[in-house]
């Protein structure tokens, strides 16, 4: 199989989908990697590292898009890549289709089959998803902290307080990946830190993890208006796999907030939890003030700390490339559950309920869009 590596084209996007050893697996295996010129520059992985890894470098990226049999990306396409779309591409990236109907109109049309990282799923994990969200977890309390420092719009309170001055409040909504990941550095921080989530089983992991460091709460309206009215910093980490976000941060809840606090809608790729974070900012320009409150809501975080992120990224997601690769994308997903729960779009048709549902489509199960002729196991 031919698989494509264009540059990612994103604001401060500097992650690209293969690092030079994963390329080395794929050209193991007799497949030929086409990575865009400098694309991994961003990470650190220059030309010259690409080709001794066995790969071609090519100049422009509608060459490595044409060429290809599977695109592998970071980052869902961009408006100015729906061009290079055509029947029968395998595209395997982030996609956030459920906040992304132009895209996911442009797939559908085009008749590519596209499989979602943030939707591959095995025992109830996210494989292709908890690396990123490691890592945005991790960022997210500490550019919240950097957010609250006066220079930075923030009210001027250290997370940590010092001897004899309060700690400053952090409250995270949405225990999994991210929330676990924010809490770790926010208590390493010293903040005083509350988690809520809607699972009590995930609270009471939460509780065995964290012990007395941490308050846990069950999320209902009550406890996230009272928490959020007391959070210095708030971190948004909730996820129902593959759907729209649900708005659990009312504008009102907002207003409570005293003035300098900060909120890191990390959830945003999925369109956010909050009322007030009604646009998807970026790296260059991070945050926008509503009621005297510092909003971050940058989509593509792990963008930031690439070197790091690359590498995590790859190392989850070149099994599965290898699987399509090797056997094709019918066969690897007729074999393989967790693949099959990353397909969003299959020859023309809708292929996740969740995305269907929220974008108004029929859902048409991977079954019958993609899988004809293939035993399902
Ligand atoms: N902005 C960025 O750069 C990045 C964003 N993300 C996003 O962060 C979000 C969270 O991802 P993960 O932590 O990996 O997901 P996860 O599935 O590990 O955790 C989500 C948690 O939300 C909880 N939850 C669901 N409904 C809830 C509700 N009504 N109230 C409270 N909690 C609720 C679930 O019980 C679960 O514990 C996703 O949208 C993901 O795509 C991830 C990485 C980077
Ligand atoms: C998960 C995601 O959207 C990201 O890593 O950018
Ligand atoms: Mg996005």
């Amino acid at each position: 199989m031919i698989i494509g590596v264009p540059t990612e084209i994103k604001n401060n996007e500097n992650r690209v989908a293969l690092t030079p050893s994963g390329v080395v697996q794929l050209v193991a295996h007799g497949h030929r990697v086409l990575v865009e010129e400098n694309a991994g520059v961003g990470s650190g992985f220059v030309n010259e590292d690409y080709l001794q890894a066995g790969a071609e470098i090519i100049a422009k990226a509608k060459d490595v898009w044409a060429t290809s049999d599977m695109i592998m990306k970071v980052k869902e396409p961009l408006p100015s890549e729906y061009e290079y779309f055509k029947k029968g591409l395998i595209l395997f990236t982030y996609l956030h289709l459920a906040a992304e109907p132009s895209l996911a109109e442009a797939l559908k049309n085009k008749g590519v089959t596209a499989i979602a990282y943030e939707t591959v799923a095995s025992n109830g994990k996210l494989p292709l998803l908890t690396p990123m969200s490691e890592v945005a977890g991790r960022m997210a309390a500490q550019i919240g902290a950097q957010f609250l420092e006066k220079p930075k719009g923030g009210k001027g309170i250290l997370l940590s307080g010092v001897p004899g001055v309060n700690r400053g409040k952090v409250t995270v909504i949405g225990g999994g990946v991210v929330g676990t990941n924010a809490a770790k550095i926010a208590v390493g921080l010293g903040a005083d830190v509350t988690i809520i989530d809607l699972n009590p089983e995930r609270l009471r992991e939460l509780d065995d993890l964290f012990g007395s460091s941490i308050q846990t709460l069950i999320s209902n309206p009550v406890n996230i208006a009272s928490a959020v009215a007391q959070a210095d910093l708030l971190i948004c980490a909730v996820l129902i796999p593959g759907a729209k976000a649900p708005t659990l941060v009312t504008e009102d809840m907002v207003k409570s907030m005293s003035k300098g606090s900060v909120i890191v809608d990390v959830a945003i790729d999925q369109g956010g939890i909050v009322e007030t974070v009604d646009h998807i900012t970026t790296h260059d320009n991070p945050t926008y003030e509503k009621h005297g409150v510092v909003h971050y809501a940058v989509a593509n975080m792990p963008g930031a700390v690439a070197r790091t992120s690359t590498i995590a990224l790859t190392n989850v997601t070149v099994p599965y490339a290898l699987q399509i690769a090797d056997k094709g994308v019918q066969k690897a997903v007729a074999e393989n559950e967790a693949l099959k729960l990353g397909v969003n779009v299959a020859n023309g048709e809708i292929t996740f309920k969740a995305v269907a549902h929220d974008l108004g489509y029929t859902y048409v199960p991977v079954e019958t869009a993609l899988l004809n002729g293939f035993a399902s196991v």
